[in-house]
């Protein structure tokens, strides 16, 4: 092991001394693809996007995607990664041989136009969590570091190693989303425009790192904008669309005899890749005026007919197969036999650690949060100072039961509204690239977030609880934080709930609205015998009810006994039966009412882990 991981891991595999019986030799992968079709939903109709195209991208070669805008060339990665599948008819196969999806994407990898990444994180933190999650605990942590420290230098990252992602131009952040699916060495690369937002100088070198990572042997395929004539000759193999048909499928450099052979020169001096463009979207000039709209599909049409021989292919890329990959197995198989052996669990810890170190790094979400607990906490426990104690200020106390909830509820919903939709598309990536299942990803979640609300949550509560002068009497102050925390939770993950089905805008609506109602409906604002006889059931929807009753109880019910009144003799609400019998509170509910709470949390996050499937899967169909 330790030899073959000194070497470059994107350097050509060595040979080893013998061979190993364990390690799978990884041969390179060629896509051919025939008669794909896709339409996508237009009102009642639908609409064609890509009409019948065929072609092969080989291993060794760096394909680039090209065509006008609309053109599909987004759509045909999307259907050749697999990220969309419905409304796709046609044949992929994988050297021959149909294309097995599940297979096919523990093979490849899919890099989205927008690099998705943690903005928190440090370059070298991100490719370390990659590494942990890819390549599992076969491989050591000294083997993993000289990994990690390998695909940095190769692509150029080592002098921003320690700079957090959202701090990275365009160029870095692009080259860091190509090392992290370069860590466990995938045969085939999709890349959905590498080059949009970056400079020149950036395009160049990351089109010059496709290509050399090509030239070892993998498959990569991107699709692009307008290349500069020297980015174009980059280029091993380009495959031009046009109003979802294929128009020239060739190398680059014969583009411009292919043209000159249907009778369309292309000008001294122009840009061959520019050309290309112009005479697929109609912006040919004939006699000073662009040709007819008629006149394009024929040139369209001709160039399809032309485009279906292999006359256009440069023939020189295919020695590695001899030569190298199929004969001898290398860091290729090493690696990706050692990935395999990543178990959900070691995924769930390292998520769990990623989980924390973002939790952690989030100074709004974490440490403002918390400070503003505390001085809420401070603010109205001054404000309903000795209100626990005092009989003559009982209803005040409820009132103060109702706000504590309903400030514990707000400020876990709220944030909880905007928790995914930022993330969703680095988890859609993440897992359409194998690392983990959403299973794993939604467990580690609310491992680190379940502690984090118990401290977010007494950290309010028990300041408040100790300044307003409520019972010192420990089981009560325990059940107290009890039901506060699992309100709290409740209300986050209605949150949650919110955030995976609405935009951002309609959940934090939603949510304001809601919890409006709930607040009417929590048995204080409004007693229970008050509310119109049809209309009787609609507290038992308001988990603000339970949490409510749940409170009173843990203060007044448990055989409290008779409250002072300091400033009289007589006050009606001393007695704390009463008080719980006038707000129809039945003191021996508190565990139904916890229970309920319970019920309400559980059933909630299995909404939201439903939700966030969904939403992600939808994401995939767009
Ligand atoms: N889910 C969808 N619903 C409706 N129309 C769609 C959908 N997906 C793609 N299209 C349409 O299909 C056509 C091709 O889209 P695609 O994104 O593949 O083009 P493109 O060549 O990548 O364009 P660009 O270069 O502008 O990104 C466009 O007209 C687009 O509006």
């Amino acid at each position: 092991m330790e030899p073959l991981l000194k070497m470059d891991p994107l350097a050509m595999p060595s040979p080893f001394d013998g061979p190993r019986p364990t390690q799978r030799v990884l041969r390179p992968l060629d896509i051919d693809f025939t008669d794909i079709t896709y339409t996508v939903p237009a009102g009642i109709e639908t609409k064609p996007v890509l009409k019948g195209v065929s072609g092969t991208f080989k291993a060794g070669e760096l394909t680039a995607i090209m065509g006008p805008s609309g053109a599909g060339k987004t759509s045909l990665l999307n259907v050749l990664t697999g990220f969309l599948s419905e409304g796709m008819k046609g044949s992929v196969r994988v050297n021959g041989v149909e294309r097995n999806l599940s297979t096919f994407r523990k093979s490849s990898c899919y890099i989205l136009q927008s690099d998705q990444l943690h903005p928190h994180f440090t370059v070298l933190e991100t490719m370390d969590m990659a590494a942990n999650l890819k390549l599992g605990p076969g491989v050591g942590k000294k083997a993993r570091k000289i990994e990690v420290d390998n695909v940095l230098d190769r692509l150029g990252l080592q002098a921003c190693a320690n700079t957090r992602a959202s701090e990275l131009s365009g160029g870095q952040q692009k080259r860091l989303s190509i090392g992290l699916e370069l860590l466990d060495n995938p045969p085939i690369m999709f890349l959905d425009e590498p080059t949009t937002g970056l400079d020149s100088s950036s395009c160049t070198s990351c089109v010059k790192l496709l290509r050399s990572l090509a030239s070892q042997g993998r498959t990569i395929v991107c699709t692009i904008h307008q290349p500069s004539a020297s980015l174009w000759e980059m280029f091993d193999h380009v495959y031009v669309l046009a109003e979802g048909k294929c128009v020239y499928q060739g190398d680059s450099i014969q583009a411009v005899s292919f043209l000159d052979g249907l009778g369309i020169s292309c000008p001294l001096y122009h840009n061959p890749a520019d050309f290309m463009l112009e005479v697929t979207n109609g912006d040919l000039f004939s006699n000073g005026s662009l040709i007819s709209k008629s006149d394009h599909q024929l040139v369209l049409q001709k160039m399809g007919e032309a485009s279906k021989t292999d006359k256009w292919r440069r023939k020189t890329f295919r020695h590695f197969h001899q030569n190298t990959l199929l004969e001898k197995p290398g860091i290729f198989s090493v690696l990706r036999a050692q990935k395999q052996g990543v178990s959900e669990w070691s995924k769930f810890s390292i998520l769990t650690g990623r989980f924390t170190k973002q939790f952690l790094r989030d100074w709004t979400m974490t440490y403002l949060k918390l400070i503003f607990h505390v001085l809420v906490g401070i603010v109205l426990g001054l404000l309903y100072q000795g209100s626990g104690q005092d009989g003559a200020r009982s209803i005040a106390n409820m009132g103060f039961f109702l706000v504590t909830l309903v400030y514990l509820a707000y400020t876990s919903m709220m944030p909880a509204v905007l928790r995914f939709p930022p993330e969703m598309n680095v988890v859609r990536k993440e897992r359409f690239n194998n690392w983990y299942s959403l299973r794993t990803y939604y467990a580690a979640f609310t491992v680190v977030d379940t502690p984090l609300q118990l401290l977010f949550c007494s950290s309010y509560v028990l300041v408040s609880y100790f300044l307003s002068s409520q019972s010192l009497e420990p089981f009560r102050v325990v059940m107290f934080v009890s039901i506060c925390l699992i309100t709290s939770l409740v209300a986050e993950t209605v949150g949650l709930v919110l955030g995976a089905l609405c935009s951002p805008k309609v959940g934090t609506f939603a949510g304001a609205y809601s919890t409006a109602l709930w607040i009417v409906l929590s048995g204080f604002l409004l007693l229970h015998d008050h509310i119109p006889y049809v209309l009787r059931w609609m507290p038992f929807i308001s988990y603000l009810h339970y949490g409510f009753e749940g409170l009173a109880i843990t203060q007044y019910g448990f055989g409290r006994g008779t409250l002072e009144c300091p400033m009289d003799d007589y006050c009606h609400y001393k007695y704390p039966k009463a008080l719980l019998a006038e707000l129809s509170v039945n003191p021996d509910n508190y565990w139904l009412d916890f229970g309920i709470l319970s019920g309400f949390l559980v059933v909630l996050r299995i909404i939201s882990y439903w939700a966030l499937k969904k939403k992600l899967n939808s994401l995939n169909c767009k």
